[in-house]
């Protein structure tokens, strides 16, 4: 099995330090729990390159995380992606789409499976209804790493066992930092950060 994704990082703020080393094999589907500020949000934004390490390294099949990456082979789930208010969210799938490749069938597909509601505009949207959006765009971005943080925060149970399968069946690799108790079915490895070290990985 092939190592896509390597870290060996160091990464201080004012008031916290990160420090891990792990990797990630292909297909691999790996949860990233730890209690509130532990380091979750900061380790996947390190892997997404938003973030630069004060030392170490991030490989990202065998490159660093650069904007190339991020426009082909990796996605994160983004809790800032910023929607344009005034415009309906159809106008916002077409500039979204504009930007980066994604499988427009399968945006649809998801669009209409999250029954999700194009003519609308952003704020008209429940919180629920703007995450499942997010997420049908991560899920067809056809991303051979994909990364989620809080995948299934504001959404109900059906949808979030929605996507606990999704998931499960992804054809790529996964990494995602999640609290909710139901995701744990959906990895094959968890990474247990406690105050920006790993305390375990636990392998199923
Ligand atoms: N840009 C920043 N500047 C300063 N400190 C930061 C910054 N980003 C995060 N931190 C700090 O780093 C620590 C880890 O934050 P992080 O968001 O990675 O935690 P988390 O595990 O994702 O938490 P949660 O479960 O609450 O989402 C926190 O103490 C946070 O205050």
């Amino acid at each position: 099995m092939s190592e896509i994704v390597k870290v060996d990082v160091f990464k201080k703020f004012k008031n916290f330090e990160l420090k891990v080393n792990f990797s990630v094999n292909e297909g691999e589907k790996v949860l990233i729990q730890g209690p509130n500020g532990s380091g979750k949000t900061t380790l996947l934004y390190l892997i997404y390159g938003v973030l630069n390490p004060d030392s170490g390294y991030v490989r990202v099949f065998n490159k660093n995380p650069t904007v190339e990456l991020r426009k082909s082979e990796m996605y994160m789930l983004e809790e800032y992606l910023i929607f344009l208010e005034n415009i309906s969210l159809q106008e916002n799938l077409d500039f979204i789409t504009s930007l980066r490749y994604f499988n427009i069938n399968k945006t649809h597909e998801l669009i209409n499976k999250f029954d999700l509601p194009l003519y609308k505009k952003p704020y008209q949207l429940s919180s629920g209804q703007r995450r499942l959006f997010k997420l049908a765009l991560a899920f067809s971005s056809e991303a051979k790493l994909l990364l989620l943080d809080e995948p299934t925060s504001n959404l109900d149970i059906e949808n979030s066992k929605v996507v606990k399968d999704m998931i499960r069946e992804y054809s790529g690799t996964i990494i995602f930092a999640s609290h909710d108790i139901l995701l744990k079915e959906s990895c094959n490895k968890t990474i247990y950060l406690r105050t920006g070290k790993i305390e375990r990985i636990e392998i199923k």
